[in-house]
């Protein structure tokens, strides 16, 4: 496991522009876009549907090249996708065909370490996520959210300076979705990797991160950037504080100015049918 003084991780982003599609079609999905994150901070991109937040995290992985501007990890400019920035999108993408401890050891034996110490490094992942008892299973055996802790822990033992993850609960159910986001926030808690989370969801980004970064829609801004320093650690009683509905009512504000004014109560905990209904409406 990582050094916590290693301090790995810094991601520098300076007047990135991103062009999407081809020919007379092509466009700026993502314009001048400059931030950085710190070594072990986590930070959610947050922004109508549309507004280039995976085209953003595209170009973290190295799947796309700017066409202005440039992003580094620790200095150096991303050239391609490197296992040092480890992707988790909504949907699964473990091998059907290969077993839980496989498919998180699968890194491993690209690099070429031997099957005992693989499965022992495995092993000691899917301990992490909770899921050391399903091993032998094949993914088709476990549940979404089952499935989103392999995908986890086979991002992790690559030990990654920087973590990408594109709407990963979005598919999960309310509760799942809630016990995934403490589980989160726990091994962030003991791996310090740098984060950077899309979400659609307010009360995820406020749940998570230390920095919510908003977008503009199409073509993709930042357009304010929200301190969220609730202590740590966070569990979920702090969605009733005033604080969390303030920034709340500030997220709303910057997405959608006309819900911005409802009372206060609409503003609800997490996963009151209120507070989800203006969620969907983003
Ligand atoms: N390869 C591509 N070719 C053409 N258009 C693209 C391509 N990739 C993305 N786009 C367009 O670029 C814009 C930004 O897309 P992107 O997926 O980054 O948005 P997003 O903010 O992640 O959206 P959502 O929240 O709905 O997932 C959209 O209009 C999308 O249709």
């Amino acid at each position: 496991m990582r050094d916590v003084n290693e301090a790995l991780g810094r991601i520098a982003i300076d007047k990135l522009s991103l062009r999407v599609g081809a020919g007379a079609q092509a466009f700026e999905a993502v314009q001048d876009v400059s931030l950085t994150v710190a070594p072990g901070e986590f930070v959610c991109l947050l922004g109508p549907s549309g507004c280039g937040k995976s085209t953003l995290l595209g170009a973290l992985a190295g799947h796309l090249r700017p066409s202005k501007g440039g992003i580094t990890v620790d200095g150096v400019a991303i050239d391609g996708p490197h296992a040092e920035r480890g992707l988790v999108f909504q949907h699964h993408t473990l091998f059907p065909w290969r077993r839980v401890i496989d498919n998180v050891a699968f890194g491993l034996k690209m690099q070429g370490v031997g099957r005992s110490e693989r499965r022992r490094r495995a092993l000691e992942l899917l301990a992490m996520v909770g899921l050391q008892d399903f091993a032998e299973h094949y993914p088709a055996q476990l549940s979404g959210g089952m499935k989103q802790r392999v995908e986890i822990a086979r991002v992790l033992i690559n030990h990654p300076r920087v973590m990408l993850m594109d709407e990963p609960f979005g598919a999960l159910d309310a509760q799942t979705r809630l016990m995934m986001q403490q589980l989160l926030l726990q091994l962030w808690a003991k791996i310090r990797t740098t984060i950077v989370f899309i979400t659609h969801d307010i009360d995820e980004a406020l749940f998570l991160a230390d920095r919510i970064l908003v977008m503009s829609p199409r073509p993709g801004r930042i357009i304010e950037e929200i301190k969220v320093d609730f202590a740590r650690p966070r569990d979920e009683t702090l969605v009733t504080s005033e604080h969390f509905t303030r920034l709340k009512r500030r997220c709303l504000q910057l997405l959608h100015p006309a819900t911005a004014e409802l009372p206060l109560e609409r503003l609800s905990p997490l996963g009151a049918e209120p507070a989800r209904q203006l969620q969907f409406a983003i």
